[in-house]
């Protein structure tokens, strides 16, 4: 069965009936090519995708073709990877050479048989059986998906294939736009990293799927030939540099820190030393490709670590390096031959990589909430008092000059009140200096509960608190004055079996038209204080107007 009939089938894979021959000395010509398929020379195929592995020498490939119809049948034979070096095509019949057509990337672009990224050529095939003969050389993986349809078949999976990519490439553009926006924002440089990883991967897929030698370096042959392994190494690494900065390795495991820079700079001057050698892109390629495969073991160790350092940002990023592992480890794998190819499995990496990216910008986000919450609650702790949880004598400033400003303005009444626990030092000489913290957070606590919805409370020194009453009158407040004297009154601390009731003296000053600044009116409750301490203690004193 080594003859394919196209007459009733739109899209035949011809490479399953393929016979192919390695050439071990010099190159041999058509002529020797099919003497030596005469003398049963050639391997049959055993897959419809022929693969050779990297650094292969140049392959001779056979294929018998059949048109039962009495007219001629045009067919688009397509070639679907991109990168082999040098293509001679022929299609003969009885003898008699029909076409020939020569292509591959180390010619510009512009001499292509037809405008496609892949190595494609129509091919006009007699009535009766003709033969397709192929010779491809070439340093890089060589892998020979073969398709031959007609062309409204061909057109329509071209079609697909190009919105594909358009979904792969919008998705990426979109989520590298929005964190360099981020990063030019916020100026974390995990954003910049992602971004360049993402961009990176972009050129990468550009460059292997020869998107980027059609529509951007169509003259480029050189870069074209250096794309693959120069942009693989340089993806690799930017991966690992993303994940030394986004899972903070530098802190939870410096030395493995250390190693992998020094890994990305070793790899990357030996690739600068290869592309000064010539003959140096196989080693380049083998290099590339055993390099991608080592750091994304890299990346999932770094996950790990970072996981068991506790890191919580690790979990988004292990799952997001298992799914882009398995789609780059199955496409590399495929692509050097070393599993079996298939059209999905040379997807595997686009599917893998765009979920991988998709995952990281929600562990960038979730890492940006969680920085943020902690920010919030550090500048928070700043505010309170660490004992009793009241404003400190700072958030007592700050909250309270808006109220201040706007009650002088419209000449509105304020109060104040200073409110000190009496013979404090001797809870804490009889009691213990725990015994005196519970007493002052337990007086908090009921001065929590007994001032009114807008008042402002503070602990302002050792056993020491204000409040702010704006709004309250001279009269008003004394009254919250006794009620506070009288509800610490009734605080009662329990300590080593004795109960240490609590008292507290108050100094009590209004705003008149003489004091203007805050200082002003508490310095006058603060003397209020005194003379209540004065005069025996457990009493409120109101300033005289
Ligand atoms: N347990 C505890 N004691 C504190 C704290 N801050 C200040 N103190 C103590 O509170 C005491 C205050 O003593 P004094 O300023 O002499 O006043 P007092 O003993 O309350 O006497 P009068 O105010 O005159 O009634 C000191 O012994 C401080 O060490 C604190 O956060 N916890």
């Amino acid at each position: 069965g080594d003859l394919i009939d196209l007459q009733h089938q739109p899209l035949v894979l011809p490479g399953s009936t393929a016979f192919y021959y390695a050439e071990t000395g010099q190159p041999i010509s058509l002529d020797t090519a099919r003497e030596a398929f005469r003398q049963g020379q050639f391997t049959p195929s055993s897959s419809p995708f022929l693969s050779f592995g990297i650094g292969a020498s140049p392959h001779w490939i056979r294929i018998a073709l059949l048109n039962s119809s009495a007219d001629e049948l045009l067919r688009v034979l397509s070639i679907e990877t991109t990168w082999l070096d040098h293509i001679e095509l022929y299609l003969l019949q009885d003898d008699q050479l029909l076409t020939q057509t020569l292509m591959g990337d180390s010619f510009p672009f512009s001499q292509r048989p037809l405008n496609h990224r892949y190595f494609a050529q129509t091919l006009t095939l007699p009535s009766g059986t003709t033969e397709l003969w192929m010779r491809v050389a070439t340093p890089d993986p060589m892998l020979l998906p073969l398709y031959l349809g007609s062309y409204q078949v061909q057109q329509q999976r071209y079609e697909q294939d190009a919105y594909s990519y358009g979904v792969l490439y919008g998705v990426m553009l979109a989520l590298l736009l929005y964190n360099l926006m981020l990063y030019t924002g916020i100026r974390h440089r995990q954003y910049l990293y992602y971004a360049i990883y993402v961009g990176l991967f972009v050129w990468l897929n550009l460059a292997y799927t020869g998107h980027g030698f059609r529509w951007l370096w169509p003259e480029a042959v050189t870069w074209q030939q250096w794309a693959n392994p120069v942009l693989m190494i340089l993806y690799g690494s930017s991966g690992l540099v993303f994940a030394l900065s986004f899972l903070n390795i530098r802190n939870s495991a410096p030395r493995l820190y250390q190693a992998i820079q020094w890994l990305c700079i070793a790899v990357i001057l030996l690739l600068a030393v290869l592309l000064l050698i010539p003959q140096g892109r196989v080693a380049a390629l083998y290099l590339a490709f055993s390099f991608i495969l080592l750091g994304t073991l890299l990346m999932l160790l770094l996950g790990g670590v970072a996981w068991r350092a506790g890191n919580p940002a690790s979990r988004y990023f292990l799952c997001a390096s298992v799914i882009a592992a398995l789609g780059g480890m199955i496409t590399a794998l495929s692509v050097w031959g070393l599993i079996p190819f298939s059209p999905a499995g040379y997807r595997a990496v686009d599917l893998g990589t765009m979920i991988e990216a998709v995952l990281l910008a929600l562990a960038l986000a979730e890492q940006f909430r969680r920085t943020q919450r902690q920010r919030l609650r550090a500048e928070a702790m700043a505010r309170l008092d660490p004992l009793t949880g009241l404003n400190n004598r700072r958030a007592f400033a700050e909250r309270v000059e808006p109220l201040w400003q706007s009650c002088v303005r419209y000449d509105r009444p304020m109060s104040l009140a200073i409110i000190d626990l009496d013979e404090f030092k001797k809870i804490n000489d009889s009691f213990g200096h725990k015994a005196g913290d519970l007493a002052l957070e337990m007086t908090a606590e009921a001065l929590l509960q007994s001032i009114r919805g807008g008042d402002i409370l503070a602990r302002w020194g050792g056993e020491e608190f204000i409040l702010f009453m704006p709004e309250t009158t001279r009269d008003e407040a004394v009254r919250v004055a006794e009620r506070l004297r009288a509800c610490i009154g009734t605080v009662q601390v329990r300590e080593q079996d004795a109960l240490i009731s609590l008292s507290a003296s108050i100094g009590v000053a209004a705003r008149d038209e003489q004091i203007e600044r805050l200082e002003q009116l508490i310095c006058v409750a603060d003397q209020c204080l005194y003379q209540a301490k004065m005069q025996g203690r457990n009493r409120v004193v109101l300033a005289h107007a």
